[in-house]
């Protein structure tokens, strides 16, 4: 008993935490178009605006993308454009994004915030599957693409071919980061104690998870911030 009230405790000042680092350091530098593609997309999706990345994970991204000097970077999973206008933001004039999603629709809910904040330029949207463009990269041996950063926020249970591609196309040196990699805190709960639609890629994200680990290519480190985020640092 003594123990859960520990754990209670412990989880209540988590979730007070997440506030407080939103209220305190996040809202207060969100880019105003930023705010206009969070709000657009709650207003048009409000059972699915979940999706975008969270605010403290938009400036995480930023920092790091900055820190990096990243010029060409590659996103899949675009959704309504969040993380992409955080990267655009970060990038320097010259700054390219390749940025794959299923549906056009979606990108377009964000593209007027993205016009607005001149960064249309920066993105070469491509509806389309991931794993055709990535496939057609990689088979492209004359002109294959050298990514300074690859932001991976599709669907979760793709994640390990998307890697096998993703690790030959990022330049030695530069980084993928795997959003979604605690995956709802699933991971760490019995597997009958998880809603069925929830299942197939709690699995698919254990199995990745634990082949990260063990990749000799990358140096790995999982952040605890938004649903986690995994970065991977090409190495050979
Ligand atoms: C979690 S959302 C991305 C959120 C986005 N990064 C943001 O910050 O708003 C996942 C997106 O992946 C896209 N997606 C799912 N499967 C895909 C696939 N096989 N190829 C390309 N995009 C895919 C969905 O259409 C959806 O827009």
């Amino acid at each position: 008993m003594a123990n859960m009230n520990i754990l209670s405790k412990g989880l209540l000042k988590s979730e007070a935490l997440k506030k407080y680092i939103l209220n305190t350091s996040a809202y207060p530098r969100e880019h105003e178009q930023l705010k206009g593609i969070r709000d657009a997309t709650a207003q048009k999706y409000p059972n699915l605006c979940v999706m975008g990345v969270p605010v403290d994970e938009g400036l995480f991204i930023s920092m790091l993308l900055k820190l990096m000097n990243a010029k060409r970077t590659m996103e899949i999973g675009v959704f309504t454009g969040y993380s992409l206008l955080a990267t655009a933001l970060a990038l320097p004039d010259d700054g390219k994004i390749t940025a794959i999603d299923t549906s056009r629709e979606f990108f377009e809910v964000g593209l007027p915030f993205i016009k607005k904040a001149g960064m249309e330029h920066k993105i070469n949207f491509i509806e389309s599957d991931a794993m055709e463009v990535l496939n057609e990269m990689s088979s492209n041996e004359k002109q294959k693409p050298e990514f300074d950063f690859v932001f991976v926020d599709a669907d979760k249970t793709s994640y390990m071919k998307y890697h096998e591609h993703i690790k030959k196309l990022v330049k030695i040196g530069g980084v993928v980061a795997y959003d979604n990699t605690l995956w709802l805190g699933f991971l760490t709960q019995e597997e009958a104690d998880v809603p069925e639609s929830a299942r197939a890629s709690r699995k698919a994200m254990l199995d990745f998870n634990m082949n990260l680990a063990s990749d000799p290519c990358m140096e790995v480190s999982q952040v605890s911030i938004g649903d986690g985020v995994t970065l991977c640092r090409r190495i050979s």
